[in-house]
């Protein structure tokens, strides 16, 4: 367990450019196991979460190559189907969320894949109902083995069909469309998650020779298939860490600029951001953020209390909230927080109400937050990272605290931010890096 020892009140000053996506690279990387041919991915993050997928990936047979620092090319050739049943292949399963979307590609190229718990942040409950019935619906039998602790997924054959997705879950979405692109005839995903990562997942299937219409829609009609060939792939920036870097600039009183952010990808979240009071200029691709000596929250438009609540693509990403609401703390007005996906995500307040920050945890999904305007700046205080968000935003208090703070376990940090103390560190933050 690592620990970061930040030195609070630095401004940042510079550019930055963000990584690329963690949970585009995800579905990108399990989708490479669809062909035996070449698949090429440029600007792939180097996070924890991705460095234990690849290593996953060449632990099945997957010869992988690395090209450049974020480019690598993955070839699927001759999957060693045993090992997805070794203890160690469970073992490394658990330690990421994406390891789930081993299923529809192996499924549908291979008629056999394991599922182990999978990993991720622990933030409430987190069903996969989504996946194993439209897995099902496609044909595919799941088995429960009580010494592996895992589950066993079978077909002959997947065949396409109609479904209405019981909710737009993410994973649950990639991991069907990568078995349907392989399936016999049409299948039809109603309710499907549609934002850009997925859109993209779907690109880069189309142009390995699937047949998809509806992207970007929450109707996806595939054309099952016979095989796929090897493509190029770019993953795109990662939004969240978009979102990270203006709240962060904001709180701190920085100017920085964003680098190349693919902002028509970005969705609702810039425009969240302003009616948290921050400005923000687009300059072709990039986005600049000027120094704030301050930013008032907006109320709405009958004049009651903002609120800010997560809602499946094209609403508000929850993985933004706890940025949002630190930025919160430190603005002039109040606001609600409202994190209506998970239920255990807030709970990380508790170290911001001890660093002078005015929030009242409400339940565990709403937390309110009354804005002190820089009034009382935050104070140093030693905390521990429950989760990849919660531990982002505790590095911005941090950052914008008086005083030198501590924060333990940022293996959470890393699992989802590339090299983040270095790369704050070239524009001005004071941020060391302590292993355990
Ligand atoms: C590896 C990866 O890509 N992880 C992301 C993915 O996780 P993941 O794919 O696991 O998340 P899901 O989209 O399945 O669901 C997230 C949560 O929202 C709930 N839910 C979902 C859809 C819906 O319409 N209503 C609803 O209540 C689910 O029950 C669950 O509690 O999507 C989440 C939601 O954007 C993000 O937080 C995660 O960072
Ligand atoms: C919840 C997240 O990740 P994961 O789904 O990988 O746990 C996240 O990226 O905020």
């Amino acid at each position: 367990m690592s620990t970061f020892i930040v030195e609070g009140g630095h401004r940042l000053d510079g550019e930055i450019t963000p990584q690329g996506a963690k949970n585009e690279a995800l579905q990108i990387l399990c989708a490479t196991l669809l062909t035996p041919d070449k698949v090429t991915v440029e600007n792939i993050p180097d996070i924890l979460d991705i460095n234990n997928l690849i290593s996953m990936l060449c632990e099945m047979g997957v010869k992988v190559e690395k090209i450049s620092p974020n480019t690598y090319s993955f070839q699927a050739s001759d999957i060693n189907l045993d090992y997805i049943t070794t203890p160690e292949y469970i073992k490394k399963s658990a330690s990421l969320r994406g390891s789930v979307m081993f299923v529809g590609p192996m499924v549908a190229r291979f008629g056999y894949a394991v599922l182990p718990k999978p990993g991720g942040d622990k933030i409430g409950r987190r069903r996969l109902d989504t996946h194993f019935i439209g897995i099902n619906k496609l044909g595919a039998e799941f088995e429960y083995n009580t010494e592996q602790h895992a589950y066993e997924i079978r077909a002959n054959e997947l065949k396409g069909t109609y479904m209405l997705l019981d909710e737009a879950s993410v994973t649950g979405t990639a991991n069907i469309i990568m078995a349907a692109v392989l399936a016999k005839g049409t299948t039809t995903i109603y309710n499907a998650a549609c934002e850009p990562y997925i859109q993209q997942l779907c690109r880069m299937l189309c142009r390995m020779g699937a047949k998809i219409e509806g992207i970007g829609s929450n109707l996806l009609t595939i054309h099952g298939v016979e095989s796929l060939h090897g493509t190029t792939h770019r993953i795109l920036p990662d939004m969240i860490e978009i979102g990270s870097f203006i709240g962060m600039a904001a709180m701190t009183g920085s100017h920085i600029t964003l680098k190349n952010v693919s902002y028509n990808d970005l969705g609702i979240m810039p425009d969240s951001f302003k009616r948290l009071g921050i400005e923000l200029q687009v300059k072709g691709d990039d986005i600049v953020i000027p120094q704030h000596d301050g930013y008032e929250i907006d109320t709405f438009m009958d004049g009651s209390i903002m609120t800010f609540a997560d809602a499946p693509w094209p609403g508000l990403s929850p993985d933004l909230l706890s940025v949002f609401l630190v930025v919160a703390t430190q603005a002039r007005g109040s606001v609600l927080i409202h994190q209506k996906m998970f239920e255990s995500r807030l709970f990380f307040v508790d170290k911001l109400i001890d660093m002078g920050a005015q929030i009242i945890l409400c339940d565990p999904h709403r937390a309110a937050v009354i804005g002190s305007g820089r009034l009382n700046s935050l104070r140093a205080t030693n905390m521990v990272s429950p989760d990849i968000r919660a531990g982002i935003a505790m590095l911005i208090a941090a950052m914008s605290a008086r005083g030198t703070s501590h924060i333990h376990n940022i293996d959470q940090i890393d699992r989802g931010y590339e090299n983040i103390d270095k790369r704050l560190n070239a524009i001005g933050a004071n941020i060391m890096r302590v292993s355990n």
